[in-house]
């Protein structure tokens, strides 16, 4: 029995299809979780979203515990928390970062994540279709 995927969200992320859809799009965080349940192939997928980072913090402790593989999007905590990377930095399977954005051609404070420094990969402005490849990579990565 394989473990999940868990596939966390960070803050403002709740508010994915309300504001901003000329870089975000207009899919809501609800219907990528959809998205990336139909494309686990049948594996358990864990989708959460908080706007705390502490929530996401033991999120990727019980990753740590349960879980296969982690698909991330830290959202504005990619360029804050050291806290999230030291927890991230702990789990021992593969780990995809995610931005629907591609943050390198954004704002110079987007540029920086400090969490590529624990993933195996980064996706970066595929839009909200990068969470389905995330899933499928981090599936490939776990079976490595
Ligand atoms: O492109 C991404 O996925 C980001 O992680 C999204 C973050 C923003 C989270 C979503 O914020 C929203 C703002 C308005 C409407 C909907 C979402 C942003 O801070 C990163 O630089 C790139």
């Amino acid at each position: 029995m394989s473990k999940p995927i868990y596939v966390l969200n960070g803050p403002n992320l709740n508010r994915l299809g309300t504001r901003e859809p000329q870089i975000y799009g207009s899919t809501t965080l609800a219907e990528i979780e959809t998205m990336c349940r139909a494309t686990a192939g049948g594996r358990e997928i864990v989708f959460r979203q908080s706007n705390r980072e502490y929530e996401l913090i033991d999120w990727i402790h019980e990753a740590i515990d349960q879980g296969e593989a982690i698909v991330i999007n830290p959202a504005a905590y990619s360029f804050t928390s050291i806290a999230i990377l030291d927890a991230l930095k702990m789990f021992p399977g593969p780990i995809v970062e995610l931005h629907i954005s591609n943050i390198h051609r954004r704002e110079p404070h987007y540029h920086k994540s400090y969490v590529s420094l624990a993933a195996t990969a980064v996706i970066a402005g595929l839009g909200p279709q990068g969470y389905v490849v995330a899933v499928k990579a981090a599936i490939d990565l776990a079976s490595r």
